[in-house]
């Protein structure tokens, strides 16, 4: 089957990004997000008409090993950059975005946009692990869940397989956040990501980074710039919400032959 695509990313996380609603299977999204054997990707991103209240357009998110996620907020961007420029929706007012956590709002501003991500949600206090080293971590949900772990610094992780994780308390898998301070609200991040392994950003995760962040300094509410390997992103937590502000790109469009794939 020949079927168009588009290609773009936020902050270096990378996605397919598909129009035709193309009966997807998580073994045609893995080999779409081959690196090597497909067009390469962190993830896919495929446009479904909404059929609630709220937005026209559905964000049918999938991680590159196939696996379906509730959310992904560099993800939310591309796809409302995808859809500005597809001419879906105009380019200088809100765009309301239907997610499997729910309704999400993407504002423009500057070369990106800036997301009403919802209101984070503490989960507690788990940890992971490395090798032999163990990080005690505090649990928070973006709509999807992740275990956020300050280290002292990020560069010497190693986070070429998943961290362990206690699997009671993430029976569904977790993002793993590990993050460093570099000065006061601003601070730099790694991440593995559940079903896509260590990506260069991660929307939600920068929003679970900066919420427990500014939990362990007491506090609630305020804004934290996220330097990512792929960029940086700055989150605002406010008292009803949780807001992330990045750039957006659509790189290239194409067609792909669904036969020519390995799967
Ligand atoms: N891997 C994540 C989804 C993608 C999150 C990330 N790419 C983002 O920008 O939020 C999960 O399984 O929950």
């Amino acid at each position: 089957m020949r079927l168009p695509y588009a290609k773009g990313h936020g902050t270096g996380n990378d996605f397919v990004i598909l129009d035709a609603d193309v009966p997807l299977t998580p073994e045609l999204v893995a080999a779409l997000c081959d690196r090597h054997f497909g067009i390469g990707a962190d993830g896919v991103l495929r446009v479904l008409p909404n059929t609630s209240p709220g937005a026209a357009w559905f964000m049918d998110y999938w991680n590159s090993d196939g696996s379906l996620s509730e959310m992904c907020g560099n993800g939310v961007r591309v796809f409302a950059r995808h859809l500005v420029e597809s001419g879906r929706v105009a380019e200088d007012a809100p765009i309301p975005i239907a997610t499997r956590a729910g309704l999400r709002t993407a504002l423009p501003e500057g070369p990106g946009f800036r997301v009403d991500m919802g209101a984070p949600v503490l989960l507690g206090t788990s940890w992971a692990q490395i090798g032999d080293a163990k990080f005690d971590g505090v649990g928070v949900s973006m709509g999807n869940p992740h275990l956020v772990c300050p280290v002292p610094t990020v560069e010497p992780l190693h986070l070429w397989e998943s961290p362990a994780f206690d699997t009671d308390f993430y029976p569904e898998g977790v993002n793993v956040e590990f993050y460093t301070e570099l000065e006061p609200d601003h601070l730099r991040m790694r991440v593995y990501e559940r079903g896509s392994g260590e990506t260069l950003s991660c929307g939600t995760g920068t929003c679970a980074v900066a919420v427990a962040y500014l939990h362990a300094g007491g506090r609630t509410t305020g804004t934290v710039t996220v330097d990512v390997p792929g960029g940086r992103l700055v989150v605002t937590v406010d008292d009803q919400t949780c807001w992330l502000a990045g750039p957006a790109v659509i790189l290239a469009h194409g067609f792909v032959d669904t036969d020519a794939l390995r799967y």
